[in-house]
């Protein structure tokens, strides 16, 4: 279907706003009063910039506090405020005008005469050639659902008047949208979608600040686009999300997010199919890239890694232990020391997991490849991290190992980690939600429920993404302060058997693990029931437990370097978290760390 966005979704001056909504491929835009108020180019000059950028002006909005205004004169100022705004739209080249329910206290509760008003500036319209779209504003002074805006457009009964939907005031209310199935196709003029997290708050503030993106909340958008789909409808899909991040955001990233999770949308409602999901089995590599590499080469010998190969064409190592793989580049420099920069992940079908990430706007990394190497197919998380799907040692697919070729391996004794259990990444500020939903749907992962972490200086939220069989896992984080601002840590979770074990070996090939207030411990010993010697044993390593109903989980940390560092895990029986209820622990321990550094 057709597919626009409303101009109050982005940041910026309205000319950047168009420009960055038709790179990212949209048909067309709602655009907003306010933007056009405050834009020094004029009404023409617009509407010529929009038919250059390809993009239609599918509405202009919004027309407020309208219908059932009692008669003192006002109404006829208000019909004059109409012919006005018509004025500027004919200007403008737009013929659909957004009307939304009155929030006046002088409007009055009484259909009849909303019905009669609505007609009247209907006909108004119609002279002109343009239609009006009314919406129902969730918080509207009388009319606050869309069946109650429904009646009203029924009885006003005129050809250039229809309905405008919108996810959010519909969901927000907790309006069934099924009953939208039941409607006159051609009665609805607009589809505005929004979704939000579920919270409880006054709705009104609910809307201006918190819609997002179809997919980054909690509300079934599609089912929404679904009824009104079986209505009929087959205008465009407009996105419209008023978001106090978005507006802070660089327009051109967000507009292609926000066209993403239309795709998706589409998908969900069953409207469109993209190439289906491809979905990781496991980490094939995780690479560093550390212009400074001895240290990291410490790190790695002490976490029990054993460098086994060198690219036959880059400056890059292959460390190995277990199915752990890390790759360390020492070609490239990284902003603020030793980086992760690239995943690899395992995936049955790498074209088919390429196809379908590209289908959703993921950036492909341009490879530059000597003769003879194995292909590897690349995309670009909303962050820059780059993800390779990867088809390690199966005969029917070229493996990226073979590229490498062995190098004198100074085996370890004993190995510490299995494979990789899972990568956390911060994300910068403005970028999570659309981090999450790029995870979800590009690679097909479930998501968790996003939580609030407490660290020293304020609240991190964090949300983790993984496969349903756990096989590859991402913490997704956003950490508070400018300061970590895209260069946020980033750490690796090697799953061990026995971390008691592997804690000792790390210490004993020279390697520091993260100290953890003895504090902890004895609170440790007051939660859970937990014998006094392993108690003992945990507070001398440094490990930090937890428990649920699913399983026990024991971890620790090693020293931070640059913005890397390693967490090595032991889940116990079906254990399927992270330890959220120790990160505050970790983060003030790192804390204390860089401080006394
Ligand atoms: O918040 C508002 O006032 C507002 C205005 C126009 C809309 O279409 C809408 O959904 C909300
Ligand atoms: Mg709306």
């Amino acid at each position: 279907m057709r597919k626009s966005i409303a101009t109050v979704s982005l940041s910026g001056p309205l000319s950047e706003k168009l420009t960055a909504i038709a790179a990212a491929g949209f048909d067309g835009v709602e655009i907003f009063e306010n933007d056009l108020l405050a834009a020094p180019q004029s009404p023409e000059e617009l509407r010529l910039r929009c038919a250059d950028l390809g993009l239609g002006i599918d509405l202009y909005q919004p027309f407020r506090d309208f219908e059932a205004i009692p008669d003192d004169g006002l109404s006829a100022r208000n019909l004059r405020r109409a012919e006005r705004t018509f004025d500027l739209m004919e200007r403008l080249g737009a013929d659909l005008l957004l009307v939304c329910s009155s929030v006046d206290p002088r409007a009055v509760d009484d259909d009849a005469l909303a019905a009669a008003q609505l007609h009247t500036l209907a006909d108004r319209a119609q002279r002109r050639g343009i239609r009006i779209a009314y919406e129902a504003l969730a918080w509207g002074r009388h009319v606050r659902t869309y069946d109650h805006a429904w009646r009203i457009v029924e009885r006003a009964d005129h050809p250039a008047l229809g309905l405008c939907l919108d996810s959010f005031h519909l969901l927000s209310r907790g309006s069934d949208p099924k009953g939208i199935a039941d409607l006159p196709g051609e009665k609805l003029f607009f589809l505005q979608l929004a979704d939000a997290p579920l919270m409880a708050m006054d709705v009104l503030q609910w809307s201006r600040h918190h819609r997002c993106f179809p997919g980054q909340g909690g509300f079934d958008v599609a089912a929404v686009v679904g009824a009104a789909v079986a209505a009929g409808y087959r205008g465009p899909l407009s996105l419209e999300v008023f978001n106090d991040v978005f507006r802070q955001a660089g327009a051109a990233t967000t507009a292609v997010d926000a066209l993403r999770s239309l795709l998706v949308l589409e998908e969900q409602a069953g409207l469109a199919a993209p190439p289906a999901p491809v979905v990781p089995s496991g980490f094939a590599f995780a690479e560093l890239a550390a212009a400074d590499s001895e240290p990291v080469r410490g790190l790695l010998g002490a976490l029990g890694f054993a460098r086994t190969g060198r690219h036959t064409s880059k400056p890059v190592e292959l460390w190995e232990q277990g199915a752990a793989r890390i790759l360390l580049n020492t070609g490239g420099h990284s902003r603020g020391g030793p980086a992760l920069t690239a995943i690899g992940l395992e995936t049955p079908g790498p074209a088919g997991a390429a196809q379908r990430a590209e289908a959703l706007l993921a950036p492909v990394v341009p490879r530059r490849r000597a003769t003879g190497e194995a292909p590897l197919d690349a995309v670009a998380a909303p962050d820059g991290t780059e993800l390779f799907f990867c088809r390690t040692g199966h005969p029917d697919h070229p493996s990226w190992t073979g590229d490498f070729a062995p190098a004198p391996c100074e085996t370890t004794d004993t190995a510490t980690a299995l494979h990789i259990d899972h990568i956390a990444l911060t994300q910068p500020w403005h970028q999570f939600d659309e981090a999450a939903l790029f995870y979800r749907s590009v690679l097909g992962l479930g998501a968790d429920e996003s939580l609030d972490l407490a660290d020293p200086y304020g609240l991190c939220r964090s949300r983790a993404v993984a496969a349903p069989d756990g096989g590859v896992r991402i913490a997704l984080n956003v950490a508070p302060g400018p300061d970590t601002d895209g260069a946020g840590p980033q750490h690796i979770a090697l799953a061990t058997d026995d971390v008691i074990a592997a804690a000792r070996s790390v210490r004993e090939r020279g390697g520091s693990l993260l100290p953890i207030p003895a504090n902890y411990y004895d609170d440790l010993a007051a939660r859970f029931d937990l014998d006094p010697q392993r108690i003992d044993t945990l507070r001398e390593l440094g490990i930090l437990y937890d428990r649920d109903d699913s399983g026990e989980f024991l971890h620790c940390y090693t020293a931070t370097l640059g913005r890397v560092f390693f967490e090595l895990v032991q889940r116990g029986d079906g254990y399927r978290g992270y330890g959220a209820r120790n990160a505050g622990i970790r983060l003030a321990a790192q804390q204390a760390c860089q401080h006394s550094a």
